[in-house]
Parts: structure tokens; C-alpha cells; sequence
């Protein structure tokens, strides 16, 4: 594997009974690069995530994250990979019963030895990074928007100092204000701490403001991969009108004179 890829997808088969959702699916993600996957509904975008993080089990190919195969990796070794990403799920994922703090001390609990005050330190350092303020540390996740969910959620993600993100669709049901912040900090937060992210999204504008590059789910496998630039040169009807549809051509005109993605 290159070390220039944190992961490396080949021949990926999912499915569920008869439904064949990928189909020899190949994807790479290079270090250091917002990866943003786009597809109709349905194409298999979640699944392809939850089976890089080793939640849904493909029927065959290989995935390699940050140079190990995860299917063929002993318990302790993908442990250990997977200690060096985060996720953050749609709908936050946060458990209701524990504070936001409680649910960014989560991933840290295994850690062991690890001091209590310390650990409370590390998790409000986490909070802050996610751009929550001081005192929604102590609010349960359903004394927050949505938008403060999903940075909670962010912040829990962030909790080992990953190298990897995986965000599933995290501006989904934000509003655009909200939506736009959040672009700003994906952003902000690939280019401080060099993430490498692998991120779902519907969302054209996120699209602009924060991928370096982008991969299209579609006919069961990545269909194409590339910057915005090359998008718009792709002769296929879905990615087409994905790009090219009034939605499109408004994040286009909205797009900042730094925008990214081509
Ligand atoms: N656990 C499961 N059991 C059966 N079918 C599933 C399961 N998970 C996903 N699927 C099916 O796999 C297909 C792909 O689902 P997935 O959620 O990955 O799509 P998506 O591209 O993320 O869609 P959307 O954009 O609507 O969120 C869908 O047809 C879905 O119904």
C-alpha cells in the first residue's frame, strides 16, 4: 500500500440477501485530504463507511486502513488501527443518559491509567475544538440543537487525536447558517491538525467549501473520482445533473473566491 493512502479499498462486495449494493468497489483516500462521496439515495454511501470501520462485513475484497488489511489483521492489531480514526454518525450517535462531557470521555475511559481530572481536561479540550462552548459540557444531548449535537458528536470523534474522520453526512438537517459553520470547521480542522476525511455527504455546498476531492457512488462502485474541476467534465446522467443541476450551479455561484474542490 502507498504510504500516501490512508485507506485502500479493492473489489468490495456488499450485500444484503439478493440486494448486491457494491459490486467490486475500488476507492482510495490519500493522507491529509477531505474525500467527500457523494451518490443518489440508496447507492451504498453508509454502508461503504460502516464497512471501512469494520461495522457492516463485506462478502469479499480488502480494505486497507493506514497500511494494514483489516480483514486478514489480528484483534489486536486492527484495535490498534482503530484507535487512529473517529467517527461521527448521522445523528450524532450520543448516548442520551450521559452529558456531552461523559460522552467525549467515552473512547478516553480506554485508555489506561489515565488520571480523571486529566480525562475531563482532554474532553473539554475536545469541545472546545468542536466549537461548542464551555457550558455545553454539561448538557445532555437533548438540551442541545441539532447543530450542537452534531458537534458534540464531532467532539467525540475527535476524543484519541485520530488521524482519520469518518462524518456521515454531518451537515444533514442543519440549517444553512449551521451547515455553513460546520463547513468551516471540517475545513478548519483537516487543515490544523491534518485529518484525513472521509466524508458522506448530499451536500453541495460542503462539496465546494471543504473536498479536496471527490468520489461518486453510483452502478455499485465508485463511478468516478476527482476534483470538482473534473466532475463537471463527467458525461454520465446522474453525476450530470448532480453538478450541473440548479442546486449546483448555486453552491457554484455562493462558492468563496478560495472555495476548494477544484
Ligand atoms: N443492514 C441492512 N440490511 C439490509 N439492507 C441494508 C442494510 N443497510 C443498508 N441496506 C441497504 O443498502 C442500500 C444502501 O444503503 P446506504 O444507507 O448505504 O445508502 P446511502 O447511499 O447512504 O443512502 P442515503 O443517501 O439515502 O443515506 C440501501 O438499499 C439500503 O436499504
Amino acid at each position: 500500500m502507498s504510504e500516501d493512502l490512508a485507506i485502500r479499498v479493492r473489489g468490495l462486495v456488499n450485500r444484503f440477501g439478493p440486494h448486491v449494493v457494491h459490486d467490486g468497489l475500488d476507492l482510495d483516500v490519500r493522507r491529509g485530504e477531505v474525500l467527500g462521496i457523494v451518490g443518489g439515495s440508496g447507492t451504498g454511501k453508509s454502508v461503504l463507511l460502516r464497512s471501512i470501520v469494520g461495522l457492516v462485513k463485506p462478502a469479499s475484497g480488502t480494505i486497507e486502513v493506514l497500511g494494514t488489511d483489516l480483514r486478514t489483521a489480528d484483534p489486536e492489531t486492527r484495535r490498534a488501527i482503530e484507535l487512529r480514526w473517529g467517527v461521527m454518525f448521522q445523528d450524532g450517535a450520543l448516548f442520551s443518559s450521559l452529558t456531552v462531557r461523559e460522552n467525549v470521555e467515552v473512547p478516553l475511559r480506554g485508555i489506561e491509567g489515565l488520571d480523571p481530572d486529566l480525562r475531563r481536561a482532554l474532553a473539554d479540550m475536545k469541545i472546545a475544538l468542536a466549537g461548542l462552548p464551555a457550558k455545553a459540557a454539561d448538557n445532555y444531548p437533548s438540551e442541545l440543537s441539532g447543530g450542537m449535537r452534531k458537534r458534540a458528536g464531532l467532539a467525540r470523534a475527535l476524543a484519541l487525536d485520530p488521524e482519520i474522520v469518518f462524518l456521515d453526512e454531518p451537515t444533514a438537517g442543519l440549517d444553512p447558517i449551521g451547515a455553513s459553520a460546520f463547513d468551516v470547521l471540517i475545513r478548519q480542522l483537516s487543515q490544523t491538525l491534518g485529518l484525513t476525511v472521509f466524508l458522506v455527504t448530499h451536500d453541495l455546498d460542503t462539496l465546494h467549501a471543504c473536498c479536496d476531492r471527490i468520489a461518486v457512488l453510483a452502478e455499485k462502485k465508485v463511478l468516478v473520482t476527482g476534483t470538482m474541476a473534473d466532475m463537471l467534465q463527467v458525461d454520465h446522467p446522474w453525476v450530470h445533473e448532480y453538478f450541473h443541476g440548479p442546486r449546483a450551479r448555486a453552491a457554484q455561484d455562493a462558492r468563496e473566491p478560495d472555495g476548494r474542490a477544484g
